[in-house]
């Protein structure tokens, strides 16, 4: 695959304090790829550094093989949606799609056509006379997106662009904008600190946490396999079940004997077994591990049962989402006591947090 922007050792410090950590990352060309992580993880300032808004500190830039890293933003070949529309409010919608290509040099009867075909891409050829005010959100957003493209560029820069939307609205537009990505080919890097939005959208997710990159992957590798206790923590919901290792051969959750899992754990270890709700189920192995239900919540297609485990009452919940149609066969009740099981190949271990000797179980 052809990677088409190369970021290495790249390093962005607001005064003393520094923003982006030796951020090195390759994208390939018609990649989507989503930076993800929490407010103030660096994520705008990277796609900021890339689009020459806020220059990097150290490091280099090179898009298409061309090293932008100093340039400014109208000498670089991108198109940018930001989280508010940012349209012009005094042009119409015609007029905020055709500005840059008057700037591009393009006649007027070749930018009449561009704004025509762009604005029957985006649904709106009756409202291109329109003023942005008499639009609602999400065509705003739409005809944001149609100025960004309309310019041609080799790289689409996307601002948290669905994150002003209502729920609704930016579930539609999120297939739009990724059904138009894949038949335009444009590579295109999309920040969010929407998880579901970066795993039902992006080829590959960054996850970015105080101004490093903790783990690159696709959606189902970032999911499965989070390579951090901070990914197993931010994507998805995760249990993290307090543990030790007793013996060669096996560990103590609370007062159960389970075999050690096939990893790097030696006696005496203190570990959280990080499981995720779905990946547990109720079990009538005699071996499994006792809990009692503590509470249960309907939740459409599965119910979330929360269950507290025998022999550490004063432990946090582990929660177990149960499909639908187990509930039936399993007719779970408030109060019961039950077994949990789980499978070595869905989880995962991390070093305990506060690495106390404990027997607590730690959920979220
Ligand atoms: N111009 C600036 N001057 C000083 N500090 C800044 C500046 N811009 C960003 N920062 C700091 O850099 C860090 C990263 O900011 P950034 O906007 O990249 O975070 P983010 O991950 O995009 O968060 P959010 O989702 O809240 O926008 C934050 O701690 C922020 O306060």
């Amino acid at each position: 695959m052809n990677t088409y922007l190369n970021i290495n050792n790249l390093v962005k410090k607001f005064g003393s304090f520094t923003a982006l950590s030796d951020i090195s990352l390759q994208i390939n060309q018609g990649e989507f790829i989503c930076f993800l992580g929490p407010s103030g993880c660096g994520k705008t300032t990277l796609l900021r550094a890339i689009a020459g808004l806020d220059l990097a500190t150290s490091g280099c830039i090179l898009q298409d093989g061309k090293d932008t890293t100093f340039l400014p933003p109208e000498k670089r070949d991108f198109g940018i949606v930001f989280q508010s529309y940012a349209l012009f409010p005094n042009l119409t919608v015609a007029e905020n799609i055709s500005v840059g290509l008057h700037n591009q040099g393009k006649s007027v009867a070749e930018a009449v056509d561009i704004v025509n075909h762009w604005l029957g891409i985006i649904g709106l050829e009756s409202s291109a006379p329109k003023y942005p005010n008499q639009l609602s959100g999400g065509q705003q957003q739409r005809v944001a997106l149609a100025r960004a493209l309309a310019l041609s560029p080799g790289l689409l820069l996307l601002d948290e662009p669905l994150s002003a939307l209502d729920a609704q609205v930016r579930t539609h537009l999120r297939e739009e904008i990724r059904s138009l990505q894949r038949k335009l080919g444009i590579t295109t890097i999309m920040v969010t600190h929407d998880q579901e939005e970066a795993l039902a959208m992006a080829d590959r997710i960054v996850v970015m946490n105080h101004g490093v990159i903790e783990q690159v992957g696709t959606p189902q590798e970032i999911y499965d396999k989070p390579a951090s206790r901070f990914v197993a923590e931010f994507v998805g919901n995760m249990n993290f079940i307090a543990s030790s290792v007793i013996s060669d051969d096996q560990i103590r959750i609370a007062e159960t004997l389970l075999p050690k899992p096939k990893r790097e754990l030696t006696r005496g270890d203190m570990f959280d077994l990080a499981v995720r709700p779905e990946d547990i189920e109720f079990s009538n192995d005699s071996q499994a591990i006792p809990v009692q239900i503590k509470s249960m919540e309907f939740q459409g297609t599965y119910v979330r049962t929360e269950c507290q485990l025998v022999g550490n009452m004063n432990g946090s919940m582990i929660k177990v989402d149960v499909p639908i149609r187990d509930v039936r066969k399993l007719e779970l009740a408030n109060g019961e006591f039950r077994r949990i099981s789980y499978s070595d190949d869905f989880s995962h271990t991390f070093p305990r947090k506060n690495n106390k000797k404990s027997t607590q179980a730690v959920g979220i």
